[in-house]
């Protein structure tokens, strides 16, 4: 078969170009691709191989397995539609490579590193660095955590979130993750002297658009790169996209050692796609249907997301949860590490009670005496248990009504209910649709305010004055407002 000329550049995703050699396509199942190599010749698992086709876009197929001495299934990256059987294929010498460093500053790119805004490609002379890579040894990394203050009162009362950890936020279909990380990118891109790097892995391409607008207004856009693989992209784009970002932020960290602010929207799309991958190699499901490597998979990629002695990551990621099944394995096993997990509940989303954030699941593991001091702990904890009490007893009052209560019963509901509204906020990125000016509540006036309540200093506001509020002067003001007008 004569070989067609490739349509497209090739790729800069080699490592080693001198090691480059030529196979052909001998079968394509969709994303699934087998190819043959001369003998010796095989390219290695985890090599991406370069498909010279005349199609619409470059191809590029990383190996997933060996069939046999010769031939290699591998999963494309992008669609394989038109591809034809006797294509010639190159192995680019390694796996694949992102491009790294200043030059993806300020740009939208894709998997591959190629970029998605209106800009022109990444210069030629780029560095480039492979995908996969192993997360730092223990030795050099950074084990202190220090609380990163939000500005949200709910989190940084009960799920503080550290400087150079690892946060995410779960829920359900709509119950505001989105929301959540566009307020924290808000607020916290702002204050940070770092880089920022935001993956967008399945989600839809407005969020992308939004994202990139609200870097821009913020005018933090010159200091971040914004990698996706959108939800229309095929799985093996979806499925490495994170590693493609993981690798850009681990640039900043260890070459230039700054600060990387890691944004992840959604994690449970990375494993979602390698279970679609895994399917379609054939490979045996197991829990739930999910890819019997899920722990891995998850491990590789949460693994590498670390602060070294020489910069802080402070990643923080949007976790889907399907079906609101917090039990699912793919959940699960995220939460395993995690050191702050915020929990967003759909019946507070249904009440509008927003943030969302479940006061009872949330957790932290800043959230100890040691770290956040005696005070903020003993607090979080009594607000915990008030708001727990008053869960208890949402089925009596729902059957008997408030009255069949203890007095004490009473007074418990009254300051949970008043607690569950003064931890409710508005949000600046939601000022345009709710009409509620956005708020940022130091941790002392949040402290402060739970305090007043749990001692009974405001049992006689009004319980809407709290609603949708920052710090308890500015209830005092609704309430008095309210009781003169
Ligand atoms: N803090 C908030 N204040 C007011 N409204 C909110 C808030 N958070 C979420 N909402 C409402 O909930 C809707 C869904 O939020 P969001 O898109 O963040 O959900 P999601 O969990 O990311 O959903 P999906 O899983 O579909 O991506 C928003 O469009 C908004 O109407």
């Amino acid at each position: 078969m004569s070989t067609p000329s490739p349509a497209h550049p090739p790729p800069s995703t080699s490592l080693d170009p001198a090691k480059a050699v030529d196979g052909q396509v001998v079968a394509v199942r969709g994303s699934v691709i087998d190819l043959r190599f001369p003998e010796a010749a095989l390219p290695p698992l985890f090599e991406a191989v370069d498909i010279l086709w005349d199609g619409p876009e470059r191809l590029v197929a990383e190996v997933q397995s060996h069939l046999d001495a010769r031939t290699a299934r591998a999963i494309a990256l992008q669609g394989t539609s038109g591809l034809r059987r006797g294509t010639p294929a190159r192995s680019t010498g390694g796996p694949l490579a992102a491009p790294v460093g200043n030059a993806v500053l300020g740009r939208l790119l894709d998997v591959m590193g190629l970029a998605r805004d209106d800009g022109p490609e990444l210069p030629p002379g780029t560095p480039r660095m492979p995908i996969h890579r192993p997360p730092p040894p223990l030795a050099r990394r950074n084990p202190h955590r220090e609380p990163m203050e939000t500005g949200i009162k709910v989190i940084d009362l009960l799920a503080p979130l550290a400087r150079g950890g690892k946060a995410a936020m779960f829920g359900g279909a709509g119950v505001g993750k989105t929301v959540l990380v566009m307020e924290l990118i808000r607020k916290m891109v702002e204050g940070h002297t770092g880089i920022s790097v935001f993956a967008g892995i399945g989600e839809r391409s407005r969020e992308g658009q939004e994202l990139w607008e609200e870097m821009q207004r913020s005018g933090v856009l010159d200091r971040t790169a914004l990698i996706f693989g959108q939800m229309n992209e095929p799985p093996g784009a979806r499925w490495r996209v994170g590693l493609t970002a993981l690798t850009i932020a681990e640039h900043f960290r260890d070459e230039q050692h700054r600060d990387v602010l890691l944004l992840m929207d959604n994690v449970f799309r990375f494993v979602q796609a390698g279970a679609e991958v895994s399917g379609l190699l054939g490979r045996l499901p197991s829990r739930v249907g999910y890819q019997p490597t899920l722990a891995s998979e998850i491990a590789e990629l949460e693994e590498r997301v670390a602060s070294t002695l020489g910069a802080v990551v402070t990643a923080i990621q949007a976790v889907y949860v399907p079906a609101d099944d917090f039990t699912d394995p793919a959940v699960a096993e995220l939460f395993s590490h995690l050191d702050s997990s915020i929990v967003l509940s759909r019946p507070m989303a249904a009440e509008g009670l927003y943030p969302a954030v479940d006061p009872l699941a949330s957790t932290s593991s800043l959230l100890d005496p040691l770290i956040v001091g005696e005070v903020h702990y003993r607090l979080a904890e009594e607000v915990r248990m008030t708001i727990a009490h008053y869960r208890e007893l949402q089925d009596v009052i729902a059957l008997l009504g408030m009255e069949e209560l203890s007095a004490a019963d009473r007074l418990a509901v009254r300051r949970a209910r008043r607690l569950q509204r003064f931890l409710t906020q508005p949000f600046q990125v939601t000022e345009a649709f709710t009409g509620h000016g956005g708020v940022s509540v130091p941790l002392e006036e949040t402290l402060k305010g739970c305090r007043a309540i749990l001692d009974g200093e405001c049992d006689d506001w009004a319980e809407s004055a709290f609603f949708m509020t920052g710090t308890l002067d500015r209830v005092r003001e609704r309430d008095s407002a309210g009781r003169m007008g």
